[in-house]
Parts: C-alpha cells; structure tokens; sequence
C-alpha cells in the first residue's frame, strides 16, 4: 500500500479512536511527527518495498489490535449504556416511589402539625387549669396547716387528759390491789377458822372416841365417871362465873384480867385431877402469880377506854401434836387500834396460840403466845391507819378457844387514843405467819394448767431486757428458764455483738438486736431514740418484762433501757429488775419507786448498794422493810441463805434447800423465774388481758399475799429446788444450765400441790 493510503488509512483509524472533538488530530497534536511522518512516505516511495510491506503488516496489525481493542470498547460502552439505562429506569421507579411516600409523610406530617396544635391548645389549658389548682391548694394548704395545730393543741390536750387518767388508773389500781389483799386476807382467815372447825370437830370426835373407850375401859366404874364429869362441870361453872364478872366490868385489874384469862385457859386444858388456875382450891403457878400480879396502873387505865362494842371470846384449839390445845383469844372491836394483853399471859402460853387480830396471822412454832398476838395487831395497825379502814374492815376478833365451843371473855381494849406500838417491833410485826402449805397451794395456782384448748402465748409472753458483747450467758439463762417453767415465748432484747451468740445458745429464743452500741455511729440520742422505737412498739405483746440480766454497763445502752422501763411502766407490766438494772435503778430509783408492778431481785453486794443509796443501814433487822417503804411500791426479794420476799407490808421468806454451789447465773434462772410467774399472776388475775384459766379468779389470793409476793415467793422456791436437784445430779459440776433442765420438773411438782379440789 502507497504511505498516502497508509496516511489516509491512519487518518481515518485515527478518526476512528478520536474519543471526542478535543482529541487533537495527528498533524495538529504533533505538527512535527507528522511531517516527519510525510517527509518517510515521501522517502518511502523511494525505500525499499520489503521494509515497506513490513511496515505495512506491522501498522495492519496494529490497526487490528487498534480495532480489536475499538470494539471491546464498543462493546463495554453498550454495556456501560445498558447499565446506565437500566440504572436510569431504576431510578425513575425509586424516585417515584420516594416521590410518593413523600408525599403520604407531607400528609402525615400535616396530620401531626395539627395534632401538635390541638395538643398546645389542650397544654395550654390545661396550664391554666393547673394554676388555678395551685391557687386551690395553696388556699386549703393553709386552712389545713391552721386545722392541724388545732389538732395538735387537742391531741396535746388528750395526752394530757390521758396521763391524767392513767395516774388516777394506777391510783385506782393500787387501791384496788390493796382491797384484793384485804380480800384475800379475809379468806384467808376464813378458810383457817374453817379449817379450825374441821381439827375441832375431830378432836371432838378424838375426844368422844377416847370417851368411849373410857366408858368401854370403865364400864364398871360409871360412878368415876359421873364424878368426873360432876368435876368437869363444876369447873366450868367457876371459869362461867369469872368470864361472866369480866363481861359485867368487874374486872378491874390486869391481875383480874389475866385470872380471867388463866382460868379459862387452865380449865379447858387441865387434866383429870388438876384444878383450874382461877380455883380456890388452885395449886399451879398461875394461881401464885395471879394472887401477885399487880393492879393496872392507873395511868393507863385513864388512857385506855373500854369499848363498848367489843367482844372477846375464849376457845381453845387442838394445836399442839400432843393434843394437849392451845387457846386462842378473839376481840372483836371496829374501834381498837391496840389490844393490851397482860404479860403473864405470854408465861402461861406452853403451846403456841393461834390468833386471829384481823390479819392472817398463825403463830409460829416456838413463839410465844403474846408475841405472836401482838404482832398480828401490830401488822393489823400498819394496813389499817385510819378509823374508816377500821371500819370498812370490819371488826377486829380475837377468840380464846375452848375444847366445847367459843365463849365469850373480856380482854383490856384500849382506844385508838393508845400511843402506836414501838418501832422496832415493826420488823417481826410485818412478818407473815402464813403457813407453807398455804404458800405452796397458792404457787400451785400460779402454774397454769396443760389444756388442749390453750393457744400459744397463753401461758405467757416474756422479755429479757440484757446482753451484751460481754455477757451472753445471762439474758440467755434468764430467756430459758421463762420457756423452761412453762412461759409460751421468750424475747431477748440485747446488742447487736450478742444477738448472734444468743441465737446461737437456743433456736427457740426470739432475739432482737436492737440496744444500741456507740460504734455504730450517730449521736448518743439518734441511737438511743432508735432504739426505744425499735423496742417500745414490743412491748404491748409482753406479759412481763425483766431488765437487767447480762446489760452491762454502758452509759448509751442504760440510758436506752432508762426509756424502756418508763414505757414498761406506762403500759402497768410487770416488771422484774436484776443484775445491771438493779445498778440502774441505784442511779435512777425514780425508775421504780411508786411502782407496785416492779420485782427487784438484789444479791447481797446489790442490796447493799440501794440500802446506801436511799440511806437505809443494811445490817438493820428492818432493812429490807425501810427498804420497800422508801422505794414505796415494789416487792423486793433480798436473795442469800435463805431468801426474803417483802412489799413493805410483810415479809415471807423462802428457806427450801438450795445448794452449796454458787455458781453464776443462778440469779438470771430466778428472775426469769420470777418475770413468768408475774406474768401468770397478772393474767390470772385478769388485770390486762383475758383470763387464763377458765374459771380462775385470781392467783395469789388464795395464800393471802399479794399476787407479785406469790410470784416472788413462787420463783425462789422453783429455782432453789430446781438448785437442790442439779446439785443431788451434778454435785460440783453443777452450773446454771442443770439448773434449766429442772425447772420443767420442780413446776410440775409444785403444780401437783394443790389438792384436786383446789383446782
Ligand atoms: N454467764 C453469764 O453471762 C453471767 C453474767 N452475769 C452478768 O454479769 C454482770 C455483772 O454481774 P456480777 O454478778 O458479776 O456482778 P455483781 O453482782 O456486782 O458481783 C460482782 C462481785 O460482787 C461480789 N458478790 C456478789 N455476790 C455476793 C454475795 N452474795 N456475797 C458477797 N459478795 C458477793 C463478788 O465479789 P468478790 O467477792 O469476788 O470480790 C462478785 O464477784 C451482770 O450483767 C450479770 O447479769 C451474771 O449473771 C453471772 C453469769
Ligand atoms: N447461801 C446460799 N444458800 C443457798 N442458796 C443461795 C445462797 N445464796 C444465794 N442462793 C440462791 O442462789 C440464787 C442466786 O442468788 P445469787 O445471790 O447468787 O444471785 P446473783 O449473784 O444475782 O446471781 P448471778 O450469778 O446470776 O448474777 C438464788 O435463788 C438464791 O436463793
């Protein structure tokens, strides 16, 4: 091919490749190349063919890969352009679809702008509604404000109304508690004068019986026995005529007097042959010092004014285990504060008496006659001051009992004008002459009895109030003998430190952390005031609560308990106070004073301590008495060798065997002891809750104390026989714990002292 055709032929190839109007044509991109390109056509009409031709192939087959190249292009273009179409109607789909979905969203749109708009207008109302709520309220906010001091000054007033009533209650409680003991008193002296008339009717019957063995022994010898008899009656006849004189006034002298009294004595026990005192023909002493015994001396006599109403009656009584009798001497007198009794006639007392002076009292074994007679008026005097409680009392009796029936006699009956008796007979005066058995039967009425019907807590809901990081041991001994004796559930109420250990002891205590400890932060107050409202609300669920065992000695922790025991107090529980309590109470005796519902239990380092605080001299046969009258309320039990329970009226001691071993916590099981029988006393007695027997009216009464005494009295006798039986077990080794797994045993027992018909 000619280099024109070959220029051509690339001209148009080039034109063929031309990408666009831009692309420079050969000759004008590159104007040199090109006429070079000419100038070697122009020359290669002159070259060679052969190099030509290669040329020729070489650029053919350029322009061939050059074409090749072209259509791939082309066809890549087609594809590119398929693409882009397809990728155009793709587009126009989504554009239409987005074109319609924004248009539905401009409608939504448009819906919610006008839904904003309703919604403003409601918000904007509802702003206005709301101020004027506001106004409301803010205008009721101060009319409530105005009402609730109202209610505050009212509510302040009915507290105040309400402590006022809560004293007069406490008052009337007292009284009432008074005139129950007198009651019981009175029964008392009923159910012995019963008692009385049964043993006469036997030595009666004893008498009969060795009269007709006598007849039976003597049948022979009838004109003996008429002659006896004719002596017996003579005899009579002689004492008729004396005690006839004295009940004329003519009985004068205290040498008359006791004459009077000999020969009704003498006679009603003298023997077979022996003459009575008063006879002429009388042989005894008593004749010899009734001839000596010296005229009234007439001072007292000025003093003393017979009263009118008062009669005396002369029995004797089958007292003596010989069967030989004892006389007893009954003045009855609504006026009589002091009865005189002539000192010969302690003398003529061989066997004790057995006097009835308005109190309870029975003589002691080995104590004389007239001791024993001016005791029980002693102790009449202290229970009655005034001529109206003479009066509402009733008459004070004293009989002088004969074999056959009363008669009446005639004592010196001095006015209530009569100076009091001396003080230092008040100790033995206030000493109850109850006897055990009396005591045990009332015990036995404590004890509640095991009936299916009962529900748990009737037997009794107690707290301890004790236990420390130190002691653990203590408020867990007292808890335990509660549950141990028969109390339903048993509390303790202790710091956080022992709570655990405690539980630890026993899963059947029920035990609350709730006495604050120093180290847990916080004001001394914000704790103890934490404290007493985690305790206080408890408290309605308790039936008696004891303070003290194993607390310590912490000031944060007492003045806590401090709290409880007037919370205690407000809501009239029993309260049983031991150990560190008792070292509270010597910092605070107001705590207790004036409370009859409290049980103070000291040992002897303890007694000593409040005898110092309220100046009393321990050492005194009275202290215990001083003791009670200074605190004015609660029953104490002094606890040594044997223990002393008092109330400042009497006293009644405990001396059933204990044991040698004093070992500690004793005195935790007595006051855990003590705290439930309070507590079955209370309900017995039905003074807060409902009763606990069936049919029960009241414990206590029953032995002529005070239904706390008996509670008192009841939890020594349990713990020291409970003592006495661990030791016969464990001798040396005996702790508290032995003691705890006898006490289920000893209030069985003392449960089973009431005979059946008492039950
Ligand atoms: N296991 C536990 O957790 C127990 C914890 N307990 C708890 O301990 C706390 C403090 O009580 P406490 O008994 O140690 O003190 P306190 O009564 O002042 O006696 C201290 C000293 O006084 C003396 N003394 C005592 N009696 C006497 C007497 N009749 N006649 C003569 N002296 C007599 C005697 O002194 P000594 O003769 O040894 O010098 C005695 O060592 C309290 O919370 C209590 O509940 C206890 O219950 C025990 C079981
Ligand atoms: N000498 C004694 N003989 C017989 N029993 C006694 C004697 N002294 C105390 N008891 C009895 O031991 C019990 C505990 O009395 P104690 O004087 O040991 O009390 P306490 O010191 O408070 O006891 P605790 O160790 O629990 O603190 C009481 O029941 C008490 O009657």
């Amino acid at each position: 091919m000619p280099a024109t055709e070959l220029l051509d032929e690339l001209r148009s190839i080039q034109a063929l490749l031309g990408t666009g109007a831009g692309r420079p044509r050969p000759e004008a991109a590159n104007p040199a190349s090109f006429a070079a390109l000419q100038h070697a056509s122009e020359e290669e009409e002159d070259a060679p063919r052969a190099r030509k031709s290669a040329q020729v192939q070489e650029l053919e087959r350029t322009v061939a890969s050059l074409r090749h190249n072209c259509q791939a292009r082309d066809e890549q273009r087609f594809e590119l352009e398929a693409a882009l179409a397809a990728a155009r109607r793709d587009g126009e789909v989504a554009v239409g679809r987005l074109q319609g979905e924004l248009s539905s969203k401009q409608e939504e749109c448009g819906q919610l702008a006008s839904m904003i708009l309703q919604q403003q207008q409601e918000l904007e109302a509802l702003q206005s509604n709301l101020q004027h709520n506001a106004q409301q309220a803010e205008e009721s906010g101060k009319a409530t404000t105005a009402s609730i001091s109202q209610l505050q000054q009212a509510a302040a007033e009915w507290r105040r109304q309400g402590e006022d009533s809560l004293e007069a209650l406490t008052a009337e409680r007292r009284r009432s508690a008074a005139l129950q003991q007198r009651l019981y008193q009175q029964t008392q002296a009923l159910q012995a004068e019963v008692a009385e008339q049964r043993q006469q009717r036997q030595s009666a019957e004893a008498e009969l019986a060795k009269l007709r063995a006598a007849m039976e022994g003597c049948a022979g010898d009838q004109a003996s026995l008429v002659a006896e008899l004719r002596r017996r009656l003579s005899l009579e006849r002689s004492w008729r005529k004396a005690v006839g004189r004295w009940l004329r006034g003519e009985v004068h002298t205290r040498g008359e007097l006791e004459r009077v009294l000999l020969n009704v004595g003498a006679a009603v026990r003298c023997g077979p042959g022996e003459q009575p005192l008063g006879c002429p023909e009388g042989r005894s002493r008593w004749g010899q010092q009734q001839a000596a015994a010296p005229a009234l001396p007439p001072r007292r006599m000025a003093g003393a004014q017979q009263v009118p109403d008062a009669t005396v009656h002369v029995e004797d009584t089958p007292l003596a285990n010989d069967g030989a009798g004892g006389v007893r001497i009954t003045v009855r007198s609504p006026r009589a504060h002091t009865i005189s009794v002539s000192s010969t006639v302690e003398a003529s007392s061989g066997s004790p008496g057995h006097v009835h002076g308005g109190s309870t009292a029975k003589a002691a074994p080995n104590t004389s006659w007239r001791q024993h007679f001016q005791a029980t008026m002693k102790a009449f005097d202290e229970r009655n001051k005034s001529a109206e409680q003479h009066a509402a009392r009733g008459p004070l009796r004293c009989y002088m009992m004969r074999k056959h029936g009363r008669l009446p006699a005639r004592l010196s009956v001095l006015s209530g004008s009569q100076p009091a008796a001396k003080p230092e007979a008040t100790a033995a005066a206030a000493m109850s002459t109850l006897t055990k058995r009396d005591l045990l039967e009332g015990v036995a009425r404590l004890v509640p009895d095991l009936a299916p019907t009962k529900y748990k807590g009737q037997a009794g809901k107690i707290a301890v109030i004790g236990g420390s990081r130190e002691y653990t041991g203590a408020p867990f001994f007292a808890a335990m003998a509660a549950l141990k004796i028969g109390a339903d559930l048993s509390h303790v109420f202790c710091t956080e430190g022992a709570a655990t250990v405690i539980k630890g002891y026993s899963p059947e205590l029920i035990v609350h952390p709730y006495l604050p400890d120093a180290r847990d932060g916080g004001s001394a107050a914000e704790l103890r005031q934490r404290a007493v409202e985690a305790i206080e609300p408890w408290l309605d669920r308790f039936d008696a609560v004891l303070v003290g065992p194993g607390l310590g000695r912490d000031p944060l922790v007492l003045d806590t308990v401090a709290e409880v025991m007037r919370a205690v107090r407000r809501r009239c529980l029993p309260m049983v106070v031991d150990a560190d309590g008792l070292w509270l109470v010597n910092q605070h005796p107001s705590l207790v004073s004036g409370y009859p519902n409290a049980v103070l239990t000291p040992n002897k380092v303890e007694f000593q301590r409040l005898a110092d605080k309220l100046g009393v001299a321990a050492d005194n046969q009275s202290a215990l008495q001083d003791i009670c009258r200074s605190l004015d309320g609660p029953v104490i039990v002094r606890k040594g060798a044997a223990d002393a329970v008092a109330d400042g009226g009497c006293v009644v001691e405990c001396d059933e065997e204990g044991s040698p071993r004093r070992a500690g916590g004793q005195g935790d099981v007595l006051s855990g002891c003590i705290a439930t029988y309070a507590a079955w006393a209370q309900r017995a007695g039905g003074a807060r809750k409902e009763q606990l027997h069936a049919g029960d009216s009241g414990a206590g009464g029953d032995a002529g104390l005070p239904p706390l005494m008996l509670a008192a009295y009841a939890g020594c006798l349990t713990t020291r026989r409970a003592s006495q039986r661990a030791f016969a077990k464990q001798r040396r080794s005996m702790g508290a714990t032995d003691l705890l797994a006898e006490l289920g045993a000893v209030a069985d027992e003392l449960a089973d002292e009431l005979p059946s018909e008492g039950r």
